[in-house]
């Protein structure tokens, strides 16, 4: 059956609800335990057939990331063996290295363009790892339970509804340097979530949670500490806190509306940080 000529991905912005580092394995990567979910917020991909695979990178955030081989982009694309030859273009609207995963989820809407071209299957979850660790998670992109290195994903039960603001000071922070930087790698696992909760339970068992990378992320850029001051100040702010190893800081409200105001609220304040407010996707 022939193949459609073009695919679309859509690449959300990944945020950790939650991120409890539970200890460290032979070779370094710390295993984690983290409530995983995706926002309406984030990257843009076409794929369109060609004879060779080429990318162009395009969008607000397009020079803070490479544009050659090195993208995460094409070296999704090169999992394909033999090739699937796309001119792909990336709109770039995440901040990079910034706790959101964006290059892990341009990867994975990468392999999904791409298998949507070609009519292939995915390439397998260990040749995902191999691009970065939150890759397998992105691929899948409904909210989860992350654990392993982020090979382990277990499906979250429905969550209620509710919406965020994302927040970035414009300070690029180093994932391995906050690892590096821990001050205890053997944390606690997350405790099972009972079923059928209200968005208020909800929320008072995920206030209960941590992310265990926050403390080292903010010695490591103090910004972090100011960013997270100002979304808890805004009005209907139910929780702040630190995705993946930062900078990016999320804010949790039960409206769109109380997320949107906050949002412009502190835009005015600091128009030099990235801002914005959406839905976490189900
Ligand atoms: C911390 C998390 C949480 O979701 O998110 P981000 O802050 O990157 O968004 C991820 O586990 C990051 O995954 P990812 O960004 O794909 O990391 P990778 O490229 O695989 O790893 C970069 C480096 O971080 C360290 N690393 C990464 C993952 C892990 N579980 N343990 C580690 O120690 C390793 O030094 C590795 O070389
Ligand atoms: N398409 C891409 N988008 C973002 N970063 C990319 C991309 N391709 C390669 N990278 C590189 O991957 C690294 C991690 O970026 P990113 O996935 O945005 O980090 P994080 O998971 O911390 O948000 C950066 O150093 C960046 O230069």
């Amino acid at each position: 059956m022939p193949q459609s000529t073009t695919a679309e991905a859509f690449a959300p912005a990944k945020v950790n609800l939650s991120l409890h580092v539970t200890g460290q394995r032979a070779d370094g990567y710390h295993l984690l335990d983290s409530l995983v979910v995706f926002a309406g917020i984030g990257d843009h991909l076409n794929a369109r057939a060609a004879p060779r695979t080429s990318l162009r990178v395009t969008g607000p955030m397009q020079g803070t990331v490479p544009d050659g081989g090195d993208n995460l982009v094409l070296r999704a694309a090169a999992l394909f063996d033999p090739p699937v030859g796309a001119e792909i273009t990336l709109t770039k609207n995440l901040p990079a290295a910034a706790g959101l995963g964006g290059g892990s989820s341009d990867a994975a809407a990468c392999l999904s363009a791409l298998s949507g071209l070609s009519g292939r299957p995915l390439p397998p979850r260990a040749a995902q790892l191999t691009l970065g660790a939150d890759v397998p998670a992105c691929v899948v992109g409904v909210p989860l339970r992350m654990q392993g290195i982020g090979e382990r994903l277990t499906a979250w039960p429905p969550l209620p509804p509710l919406w965020l603001v994302l927040v970035n000071p414009g300070v690029g922070v180093s994932t391995p340097e906050v690892f590096r930087g821990l001050d205890s790698r053997d944390n606690a696992p997350m405790p099972d979530m009972p079923h059928a909760r209200s968005a208020a339970d909800f929320l008072h068992w995920l206030r209960a949670q941590r992310n265990d990378m926050q403390s080292a992320a903010c010695r490591i850029a103090p910004e972090i500490g100011g960013v997270l001051a100002a979304i808890a100040e805004t009005p209907g702010c139910q929780l702040a806190r630190m995705s993946g190893s930062g900078a990016t800081c999320f804010g949790l409200y039960t409206s769109p509306d109380s997320a949107g105001q906050a949002a412009l609220r502190i835009a005015r304040a600091q128009p030099r940080w990235w801002c914005q407010a959406g839905a976490i996707l189900d």
